[in-house]
């Protein structure tokens, strides 16, 4: 066998040095998680800001946080925390037990969740390739959704988003301001609809570009994908999960605690 063979390519590996065409090979990949929890939860009805609110005795972040942790993709999560409650959000999560594997930091967000994920973006050490963006107001969702959305931006996407069929008729509606009946402009043909959830998945020079683009033009939008969408770039579906369902209303309180209770008898945690 020859002494002479090529070092295998693999974008894990170190590789054989800058190439004299192309240039220095691509970084190896690193996904952070980014978790904006900087809202109040006005829907939520009176209390503290709904991040730091508990389900069964534990903070909705802490949830969130290791769910996030969970997926080996993910090495560093950063949490954007309300914007004057940072030093509250370290001690919550220096209380509680986080995998010891994965670094956790803590920045002040701002008013909008665009706003906050862009606070968050702008955290991120340069070694960081792949970003999720993830709320806060998710706790539950598992680690198989987070690894699809992981994988699927490790294989190229440039932006991916879980979701889900509706199980409504969905109707566009003329909003009225002046106290009237709304009344219906159409209904899109459901069977095309998706309900999306996070984490998010980005490329993240792509989410960079994308925030970055959209805050001088100052329209919001609600979704990290919705800002991608608007640079042209495809945005890649992967199946979300019922229980990666948003804690918006008191009902969903109800709902969180319940999933909780069942893994608690079925797996023990
Ligand atoms: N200024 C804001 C507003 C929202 N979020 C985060 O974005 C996620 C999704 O937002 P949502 O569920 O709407 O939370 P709130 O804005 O807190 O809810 P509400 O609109 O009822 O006040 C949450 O994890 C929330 O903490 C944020 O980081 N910064
Ligand atoms: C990002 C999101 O969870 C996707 O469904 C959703 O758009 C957040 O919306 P909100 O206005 O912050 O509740």
């Amino acid at each position: 066998m020859s002494s002479s063979t090529t070092p295998p390519s693999s974008p894990f590996l170190p590789g054989p040095g800058p190439h004299p065409e192309t240039g220095p090979p691509p970084p190896p990949p690193r996904t952070a998680a980014v978790i904006p929890a900087a809202g109040r939860g006005v829907r939520l009805g009176p209390g503290a800001p709904k991040a730091l609110r508990t389900l069964n005795g534990t903070p909705m972040l802490v949830h969130a946080v290791r769910a996030m942790a969970r997926s080996r993709a993910v090495s560093l999560v950063v949490v954007v925390a309300p914007p004057d409650g940072a030093a509250e959000v370290r001690t919550l999560l220096d209380d509680h037990a986080l995998p010891s594997t994965t670094e956790v930091a803590v920045v002040p967000g701002g008013s909008t969740r665009q706003e906050s994920v862009s606070l968050g973006l702008a955290a991120l050490p340069a070694d960081i390739t792949d970003v999720l963006v993830h709320d806060a107001a998710r706790p539950l969702v598992p680690a198989e959704t987070v690894d699809a959305v992981a994988a699927a931006v490790r294989g190229g996407a440039p932006a991916v988003v879980p979701a889900l069929p509706l199980a409504d008729t969905v109707k566009e509606v003329d909003p009225r301001t002046d106290g009237g009946p709304e009344t219906v402009l159409g209904t899109p043909e459901r069977a095309r609809l998706r309900a999306v959830q996070t984490p998010q998945g980005f490329n993240r020079e792509t989410l960079a570009r994308a925030h970055e683009k959209a805050a001088p033009e100052g329209e919001g939008a609600t979704d990290d994908a919705g800002l991608v969408e608007r640079l042209g770039l495809p945005v890649v579906v992967v199946p979300g999960h019922e229980e990666a369902f948003k804690v918006t209303r008191p009902l969903d309180l109800v709902l969180a605690e319940a999933v909780l209770a069942r893994r608690r008898a079925t797996d023990g945690f």
